[in-house]
């Protein structure tokens, strides 16, 4: 039994509830069950997953984000984000630079506040992604090839590229993104041998050298209407693959994220905003 106070938050339609660990103890709360309950759109508040904010010993804050099926992730873009307006507007920490920590890194963000003092967007130094290659056939690890290589799944041969943002991205560029490839294929490659940490995955189809539209199948939590670490990966693969620009705005579901990967210091930063939506009691 859990009782406390949340808050349902979204970043671009990708819906969260948080929970302030500043004002409440869940030492008592088996969080993995807790994540399972809260996050069932029937059942439950509803939401892709449970956001704890907790304190930090290193930033002004610390994100533990875990998926619908009570997995946790190392990182969620647009949760951290939330996480900001949240630290922000309810004066844990009112400076318009903040820095939050989250699966052991500290990230910096920038807030953009709006007429009624509260913020509006953020904007997050996403880091350095890393690229990785699916562990089998060793064959195409020996290979080296790591940017749009061929796998085939179901009948289906897919140029993936795969980029962790701090949690791993499997990123392919499709004409059209169907149900039959969300919902019929992004189950299948989440939970492929090939990813023994089981994947996110980003269908995305071009619109320009500036300009793409992504839906996401991810991990722990099925499609969502937006995935900010998600978005990020699409950005560096795209560039990797030479289909975009460095700079992309990107049209999710749920609304629209801008990312730049610099050619300066090679981070990924990521810009939308973030909304507060209500609050509630949970008491089960
Ligand atoms: N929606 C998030 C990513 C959430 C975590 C992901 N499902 C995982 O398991 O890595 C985002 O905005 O980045």
């Amino acid at each position: 039994m859990c009782l406390m106070r949340f808050t349902k938050m979204h970043g671009a339609g990708n819906d969260y509830v948080y929970v302030d660990c500043f004002a409440e103890n869940l030492d008592h709360c088996d969080i993995t069950e807790l994540a399972k309950s809260i996050s069932h759109r029937h059942f439950g508040v509803g939401g892709d997953g449970l956001i704890l904010i907790r304190p930090s010993d290193v930033a002004d804050a610390r994100m533990q984000m875990l998926n619908a099926d009570g997995s946790e992730s190392e990182m969620c873009g647009n949760g951290i984000r939330c996480v900001a307006k949240y630290v922000y507007d309810h004066g844990i920490a009112q400076k318009e630079q903040l820095k939050i920590e989250s699966g052991g890194c500290v990230l910096d963000l920038s807030l953009a506040i709006g007429s009624d003092g509260k913020v509006e967007a953020v904007t997050v130094d996403m880091g350095e992604p890393i690229l990785e290659a699916p562990k089998v056939p060793t064959s195409i690890i020996e290979s080296g090839k790591v940017v749009d290589y061929e796998i085939e799944i179901d009948g289906h041969k897919l140029a993936v590229t795969c980029v962790s943002m701090g949690n791993p991205h499997c990123v392919i560029f499709v004409p059209e993104a169907t149900d039959e490839l969300v919902l019929g294929l992004g189950p299948k490659i989440e939970t492929d041998p090939r990813f023994p940490n089981r994947t996110n995955i980003e269908f995305v189809e071009i619109i320009s050298k500036d300009e793409v539209r992504q839906r996401t199948w991810e991990r722990g939590s099925g499609e969502t209407w937006a995935c900010g670490t998600g978005a990020s990966a699409v950005c560096v693969a795209g560039v990797l693959t030479g289909k975009t620009n460095r700079k992309i705005l990107n049209h999710l579901l749920g609304g629209d994220l801008t990312l730049q990967w610099s050619e300066t210091n090679g981070h990924v930063m990521m810009t939308g905003g973030a909304v507060e939506v209500f609050s509630g009691e949970w008491n089960a």
